[in-house]
């Protein structure tokens, strides 16, 4: 079991948490990160050394109060805990936490990834696996021959397996407790972290899953079992579909650049040498993605570039130098860029084709694969009215007569100046904290009036490849218009917008949009795109919402904007 120093068993075999699988070597990947959690993780992929609280703070940057918050929910070894929800973005370092404190706290804990297991049974079976420290006996009650498919079987072993592991003798428990000094009734806790939760929801039994894993606290009724749960979508995305009581959830917000800056300084030998090499990179690179590993993956190589021209890598250099290395670097600059900003979402669409293809169907859940799926058939206009929606979910009604006027955004020169003077990171801070939390409803008659204002401008922005032999073709405002209550009705039956009950009062059926930040960012990047190629509406139209919910779509505008110059 992961956490279980006395196991004497390794693991037959290991999945990791991505598919290409084999972990980076430190000293091949930027060597100041840490290395991507496997799964199982921590036997060998983190050292068994006892860690400080000091030492762990420093290990992982950006991450203190988050930290701290875990400690607090998870409490003393013997004491029960509510079950708790880590979410937030991708690379936001939920999981490497996780397996950190633990580690530091030396808790006996089993660790799944719905990524890695991409199935229930795959998923049940590493769950027992771990658990059962990888022994399949009829003594243990889980025969090799049995497949653990059905969520009645892995309830009925999970609740054996667990009850062995509480009860079953372990030295090793033992001598932890007394270093603790915790020894009350319910006996050392037993965590299960269930990493990616969000991904179970385009699984073919994801309906079952989800709700099971959700109510397992009440299902098995241990109270020295503690369940944690990590995702990047937000809690409400499980609450209504899982009927389950709120986790208690620690939300783990993007790096700020400051964070970045420690992340990546982190454990540099050469620390004027990197830190003179960030100053070039991090900032622009960071308003196009925060994920650690993207950066990463950017850096890495960018950094060998740089130093190219030194032949002594301990060296600091001085500002002579700094300026050749600046300009040795910056030729391959714009292409990194540009890379860091088409691979990931490309990479999104491979992967859902190969899952989609292995399916061999489309699913009503509003997960990335999905999105990514539907991208290839989804209409312009479609793609309008979930923006439109998206907007109108994380926007107060109040709002909206700032951020879209009867010109459709045509007057906002002013309003965009006084955004632009006000701070990229603050904005970017308050609209995350905005978006987390979470979507409202919203009637109709506000989603077309958000969905006219944004492709209003389109009246005047049709341009001759907009006709085919005098025909008006997709992207005219009026073609836009009058396919809305269609596609809001294809939108809904895709679970994209879902209906959120009849409001007697007001007699109209309210709307809540389904979709993420993450969804919303890419269906601008590759939904409207092509527009924009066209004409800069929309580049006009996105900074009059830019303090609020749109500041991710609108920084998406900017760094798009700026590549297609970058590319001429
Ligand atoms: N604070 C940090 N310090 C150092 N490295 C970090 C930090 N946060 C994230 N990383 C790096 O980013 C990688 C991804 O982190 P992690 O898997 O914990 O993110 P996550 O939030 O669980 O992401 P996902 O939602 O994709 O599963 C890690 O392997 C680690 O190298």
């Amino acid at each position: 079991m992961a956490g279980d120093e006395g196991t004497p068993q390794t693991p037959a075999r290991r999945v990791t948490r991505s598919s290409s699988a084999t972990p980076l070597k430190p000293s091949l990947v930027t060597p100041n990160l840490l290395p991507p959690p496997t799964h199982p993780p921590p036997q060998e992929s983190l050292s068994t050394e006892p860690m400080s609280a000091d030492d762990l703070l420093a290990l992982l940057p950006g991450r203190k109060s988050q930290i701290l918050e875990f400690l607090r929910v998870i409490g003393p070894p013997n004491s029960p805990m509510l079950p708790a929800l880590l979410y937030g973005g991708p690379s936001t370092g939920k999981t490497i936490t996780i397996l950190h404190v633990f580690r530091l706290l030396r808790r006996r804990f089993v660790y799944a990834s719905c990524r890695s297991c991409y199935s229930p049974r795959i998923l049940f079976e590493t769950v027992l696996n771990q658990l059962l420290f990888h022994r399949r006996s009829r003594e243990n009650g889980y025969s090799s021959a049995k497949r653990c498919e059905r969520a009645s079987d892995f309830v009925n072993l999970l609740r054996d397996a667990l009850t062995r592991a509480i009860t079953g003798p372990r030295d090793e428990k033992k001598k932890s407790c007394s270093k603790e000094g915790h020894g009350d009734g319910i006996g050392e806790m037993i965590y299960l972290v269930f990493d990616n939760v969000e991904l179970i929801r385009s699984w073919d039994k994801g309906s079952e899953v989800l709700p099971l894993l959700f109510r397992m606290a009440d299902v098995l009724k241990t109270p020295a079992v503690g369940l944690i749960y990590i995702s990047r979508a937000m809690p409400d995305a499980y609450y209504s579909m899982t009927g389950s009581v709120e986790p208690i959830s620690i939300y783990f917000p993007d790096y700020t650049v400051d964070d970045l800056h420690y992340i990546f300084m982190r454990n540099q030998v050469n620390q004027k040498l990197y830190s003179s090499f960030l100053s070039i990179v991090l900032k622009p690179f960071s308003r196009v993605t925060k994920r650690v590993d993207e950066l990463a993956t950017a850096f890495d190589p960018l950094f060998m570039k740089y130093c190219e021209p030194l032949t002594d890598l301990s060296l600091v250099p001085d500002e002579a130098m700094k300026r050749k290395l600046f300009d040795h670097l910056q030729p391959h600059l714009t292409a990194s860029l540009n890379e860091i900003f088409t691979v990931t979402p490309w990479s999104l669409v491979e992967v859902a084709k190969e899952r989609t293809s292995k399916r061999g169907h489309i699913r009503k859940l509003c997960g990335k694969e999905l999105f990514s799926e539907l991208d290839i058939h989804m209409s312009t206009s479609a793609k309008y009215l979930l923006i439109s929606a998206f907007l109108a979910s994380r926007n107060p009604a109040t709002l909206d007569a700032a951020l879209f006027d009867s010109t459709g955004g045509s007057n906002n020169r002013k309003r965009k100046r006084k955004s632009t003077h006000t701070s990229l990171d603050q904005q970017d801070d308050m609209a995350e904290e905005i978006l987390m939390k979470g979507p409202g409803t919203f009637p109709l008659e506000r989603l077309l009036a958000i969905f006219q204002c944004i492709t209003s401008v389109m009246d005047c922005s049709v341009e001759e490849d907009q006709f085919e032999d005098g025909v008006l073709t997709e992207g005219s405002n009026v073609w836009l218009m009058s396919d809305a209550l269609l596609q809001l009705s294809t939108l809904c039956n895709a679970n994209f917008i879902c209906k959120s009950g009849n409001f007697q009062l007001e007699g109209s059926t309210r709307y809540r949009s389904m979709i993420d930040e993450d969804m919303a960012l890419k269906v601008v990047w590759r939904g409207v795109s092509t527009f924009h190629c066209r004409s800069t509406y929309i580049e006009d139209r996105f900074p009059i919402c830019y303090h609020g919910f749109g500041s991710l779509i609108c920084n998406n505008w900017t760094n798009g904007s700026q590549l297609l110059k970058l590319e001429k």
